[in-house]
């Protein structure tokens, strides 16, 4: 008996996003999308990578159903890239689009692998992007068609929806800090992308009610656990403001049906307002089945006059860091799921990506000796039993990711995978944590 221990129908998975590992960018129909222009755009990736080949998931997909059945997992989390859809964004339906991914369904099914889709992982139709992206209401629209296209297509083998994949890298990373596409840079821009995403978030959950499509659906949000460095009031604010920047922003409105207003407050100070139109909210805060999050890492952070957005400096407090200088600190995941639980009750919560960059090396005989990644899945496996025996409803865990695949700007060199991929061959390798991971599952757990 293992003395970590999970039940039995805890939801074993691993996660991925078409952008990052199906290549075939201009195969079978498909559209030009603002990461395909961003990636063409010098110095925006490193070493000018593109999402061309990637991981050719889109030709090898059937190998990857099989490193997924090996690796033993219950679902696998995957998104649907729009611009194979709809290659405009709207207009014309390209049907090739359709069949590949029920190719990738029917095969997932047959491995007795539950499809957990994702219906927007970033890759807007560029057209859409030239009619001003998600800062121009009708995009709504286009997504909600997109997305009834897909339930319609796939709903009864697909039983789990997700309708975004962090809202707050659509709209801030990507429209604000600019380091993601479309790459803007104005705090305005970012606050209306947020919310438009938001809304598009709940028609397209009215839509997928409306259809009566069976399966659940719901959102995923990237959390943050950031906690003030002392107990004096200003640092305690100025960490609250940090943390709900990614938590609160996106969390409350889903939840609650509002902004949390001390962060309305400080973004009117900057001269910036939701451009919130009636019924906006109560759209957003639809009923949703689960919540998706993905946690990678948190931190600490004092109040500092100017840094920043909020007035908040990070303090180094001597965490391990990953090949992302990201902090590994798990008892932030037991936290902020702690939090969730607390602040928005009983809605299950499914961890839709967890995993870390490490810089890996593939040996002669084929193999990858990625202690430091194991051992940070293991860290954060511990937690989630922590939650789970605490009471937090969390139903499931996706790794990120299956495999090493493009990392947005930070190209091919930043690796993620519990498969490493060989971009010369795209040969698949599993690493030692796919190994770890594979037999967690088989034992529900594992000796701490
Ligand atoms: N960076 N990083 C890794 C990972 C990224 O590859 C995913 O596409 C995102 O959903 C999320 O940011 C996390």
């Amino acid at each position: 008996m293992a003395s970590i221990q999970f039940p039995k129908d805890f939801v074993w998975g691993t996660a991925t996003a078409s952008y990052q590992i199906e290549g075939a960018y201009n195969e079978d129909g498909r559209g030009m999308s603002i990461w395909d222009t961003f990636s063409r755009t010098p110095g925006k990736v490193v070493n000018g990578d593109t999402g061309d080949i990637a991981c050719d998931s889109y030709h090898r997909y059937e190998e990857d159903i099989a490193l997924l059945k090996n690796l033993g997992v219950k679902a696998y989390r995957f998104s649907i890239a729009w611009p194979r859809i709809y290659p405009d964004g709207d207009g014309e339906l390209n049907q090739k689009g359709l069949d590949y991914y029920a190719k990738v369904i029917d095969g997932l099914l047959a491995a007795g692998i539950e499809p957990c889709v994702t219906l927007y992982h970033w890759d807007l139709p560029q057209a859409l992007q030239d009619k001003g992206g998600w800062d121009n209401r009708d995009t709504i629209r286009a997504f909600v068609r997109y997305a009834e296209t897909a339930f319609k297509a796939f709903g009864g083998k697909v039983k789990q929806w997700i309708t975004f994949n962090e809202t707050w890298c659509v709209s801030f990373l990507s429209n604000y800090i600019g380091a993601h596409a479309p790459g803007n840079t104005d705090l305005q821009l970012a606050v209306n992308v947020a919310h438009n995403c938001m809304v598009a978030h709940g028609e397209a959950v009215k839509a997928f009610r409306a259809l009566g499509i069976s399966g659940e659906i719901g959102t995923t949000h990237n959390l943050y656990w950031f906690e003030p460095y002392t107990t004096k009031p200003e640092d305690v604010a100025a960490a609250h403001r940090n943390r709900a920047y990614n938590n609160e922003w996106f969390m409350d409105p889903t939840f609650k049906g509002q902004y949390p207003q001390f962060m309305v407050d400080w973004f009117k100070g900057k001269g910036v307002e939701v451009p919130i139109q009636p019924g906006d909210m109560e759209t957003i805060a639809q009923p949703i089945d689960f919540i998706g999050v993905n946690f990678y890492s948190g931190g600490f952070g004092r109040y500092k006059e100017g840094e920043g957005l909020f007035d908040c400096e990070e303090v180094q407090v001597g965490f391990d860091k990953t090949f992302m200088d990201w902090n590994v600190y798990a008892e932030g995941l037991y936290k902020v799921l702690s939090w969730v639980h607390e602040e928005y009750g009983d809605v299950p919560i499914y961890i839709t990506e967890n995993g870390a960059c490490y810089e890996d090396e593939l040996t002669q005989e084929g193999r990858v000796h990625d202690a430091k990644r194991a051992d940070y899945f293991k860290k954060h496996f511990i937690q989630c039993h922590r939650l789970i025996e605490s009471g937090v409803p969390l139903k499931g865990y996706f790794a990120w990711s299956l495999l090493d695949n493009f990392e947005w700007a930070e190209g091919y060199v930043k690796r993620f995978g519990i498969v490493y991929t060989d971009y010369k061959t795209l040969k698949r390798y599993p690493k030692d944590s796919y190994r770890f991971i594979q037999s967690v599952i088989e034992n529900d757990g594992f000796e701490a």
